[in-house]
């Protein structure tokens, strides 16, 4: 595949997820009343991916871009295991193991209390190469949370594919990579914004809201009772 072939798939994808998240009412723009996010960040908008299990049409739609975005950019041999976050992570890695025809496995956030004190569920292996599958990242904090359950079990895992990746917090793909954990994503801030503002889904003041945020996220968070390093 070219250069040129896999950046027009990468532009399609984006409009299309970008499209499909603002049409099943994923998108909330709320600049009154901050929503505290799981990174501890204040933000204006929130993404629930979630909504998307509801969808199945669409849902196979973001699946099938998936599955491309993640063997162009990986390789179409790269995995031999998908592994789904806690709680949200779970049924994308599920559709994701399905198209890619690979073993499925879910993280928990943290081990059980009691019986095996498991993080892990599924059968893994020394070696296996996992995928980590999320719905989102913000800053990725909690990508690193999950690749380290999945190396502390002895597999491998440096890549991580979320359908929806922000792109406003500083260095946060280069973050990543200091843990070497690759971060695959479909669609950005950017990419919903510009769909929303061509299609009028909501009102220039909202956009206007948004915009300032992207633009100083860490200074709006910090204004609005989030954190702020
Ligand atoms: O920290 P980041 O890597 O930037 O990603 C943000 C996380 O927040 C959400 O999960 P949440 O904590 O709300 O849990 P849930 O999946 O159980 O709903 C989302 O599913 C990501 O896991
Ligand atoms: O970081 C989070 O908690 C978060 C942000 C977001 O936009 N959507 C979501 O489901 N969680």
């Amino acid at each position: 595949m070219t250069n040129e072939t896999s950046t027009a798939h990468c532009s399609y994808a984006a409009k299309t997820v970008a499209k499909i998240l603002l049409d099943i009412g994923a998108v909330n723009f709320r600049p009154e009343e901050a929503y505290i996010l799981t990174s501890g960040w204040a933000s204006p908008v929130y993404i629930d991916c979630r909504k998307l299990i509801s969808f199945p049409r669409a849902r196979r739609k973001v699946i099938e871009l998936a599955a491309r975005q993640v063997s162009d950019k990986a390789g179409y041999e790269a995995f031999d295991a998908v592994a789904g976050g806690e709680t949200a992570g779970i049924p994308y890695s599920a559709w994701l193991a399905d198209i890619l025809d690979l073993p499925m496995q879910y993280v928990r956030k943290k081990p059980k209390g009691f019986g095996r004190k498991a993080r892990i569920e599924g059968d893994i292996h020394e070696g296996q190469r996992v995928l980590l599958v999320e719905d989102l990242a913000t800053d990725g904090a909690s990508k690193v949370n999950f690749v380290n359950a999945i190396r502390e079990a002895g597999a491998e895992c440096k890549h991580a594919f979320v359908v929806f990746f922000y792109g406003v917090f500083p260095n946060a793909l280069e973050e990543l990579k200091k843990d070497d954990i690759e971060l695959h994503y479909l669609a950005t801030w950017a990419d919903v914004l510009a769909v929303a503002e061509e299609g009028e889904y909501f009102p220039k003041e909202a956009i206007e809201g948004v915009r300032a945020f992207l633009a100083d996220p860490i200074g709006w968070s910090k204004a609005n009772g989030g954190k702020h390093d």
